[in-house]
């Protein structure tokens, strides 16, 4: 564990019945001022995850740090320094923004100036004598957030929390958890399935797939294993003698086609233009950029 980590698991199991393994062997690593966006198709393993960091189930093996201390041994003191939207919080739907977190604030010991604090942070501050029930649901997720902002937290594990929003409440909710890590200095972990979503807000990205981390780095790491794994598709005059001319590109030769791996396009110019200079006849040019997405995709199949 760094002097940065937030969040530190070290060879994490768990299985909810014997003989399945649902977590192996995870290492999670979260730094100070991180948007780890914590990714995966549905069933692989992230809501057992982030049960597991706040203390809601009970690792079978591994360990645990959250804020430099051991859960295990100081759960009370880590937890109250993260906040959480695991589970949709009980909102009271006869209740306004205000009355909500009034019922909250007792709970937390909060101030009531803390309380106008978060209802500002999270844009609901002008929602007046309107009740939850009227509210859209991507302000009923800003609530949520703020209850669990009062008690000022360090960490934030959310989970799936665009859910159900429509794409002007995910670019809300996206700007608010912006503003919150750059402002408020909150480091965040946040589950999802979609990988477009989190990948425009999060600086650090972990896959996980049947209860395995198939990935864990910068976003700027995920970028290069996609700039890796793109392909040029050629087929020439002479193939053989293509390859040879390109060998300091790692070309390969595979049965009729020869494959170029490429970073930007103007390489797929350059390749080209060295075929042409050494007399050979170009008769087929097929760039294959991977995305992000297809990388994803390539880490979340069988
Ligand atoms: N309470 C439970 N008892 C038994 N099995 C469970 C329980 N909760 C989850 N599972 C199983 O554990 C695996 C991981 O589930 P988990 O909910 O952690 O995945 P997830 O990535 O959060 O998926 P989703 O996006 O669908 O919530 C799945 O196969 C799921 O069926």
């Amino acid at each position: 564990m760094n002097a940065t980590s937030v969040i530190c698991t070290n060879g994490i199991f768990y299985d909810y019945s014997k003989g399945v393994n649902t977590l192996t062997n995870i290492h999670l690593e979260v730094s100070r001022g991180n948007i780890y966006g914590f990714l995966g198709p549905n069933g692989s393993g992230k809501t057992t995850t982030l049960s597991l960091l706040l203390g809601l189930l009970k690792n079978q093996r591994g360990t645990i740090e959250i804020l430099g201390k051991d859960l295990q041994h100081h759960r009370q003191e880590i937890l109250s320094k993260v906040g959480s939207l695991i589970e949709s919080p009980s909102l009271y739907n006869h209740l306004t923004a205000k009355e909500n977190l009034e019922v909250y604030r007792e709970i937390y010991g909060a101030s009531k100036a803390r309380l106008q604090e978060v209802l500002c942070m999270v844009g609901l501050s002008d929602t007046g004598k309107k009740t939850v029930k009227q509210f859209s649901l991507g302000m009923k997720q800003r609530l949520s957030l703020a209850l669990a902002l009062l008690p000022k937290p360090e960490l934030l594990i959310l989970d799936e929390p665009t859910n159900g929003l429509d794409p002007a409440g995910i670019l809300e909710l996206r700007s608010l958890i912006r503003k919150l890590n750059e402002e408020e200095g909150i480091t965040f972990l946040i589950s999802s399935h979609i990988l477009s979503e989190v990948e425009k807000m999060a600086n650090r990205i972990g896959i996980i797939y049947k209860g395995r981390m198939r990935f864990q780095g910068s976003l700027e790491k995920l970028h290069q294993l996609q700039q890796k794994q793109s392909l040029v598709q050629l087929n020439t005059s002479d193939n053989l003698r293509a390859w040879a001319v390109l060998r300091q590109f790692q070309a390969e030769l595979l049965e009729d086609d020869l494959v170029v791996p490429y970073t930007d396009i103007q390489q797929v110019a350059t390749i080209n233009r060295i075929l042409v200079d050494n007399d050979l006849d170009v008769y087929d040019l097929h760039p294959r950029k991977q995305t992000l997405e297809t990388i994803f995709m390539a880490l979340t199949t069988g």
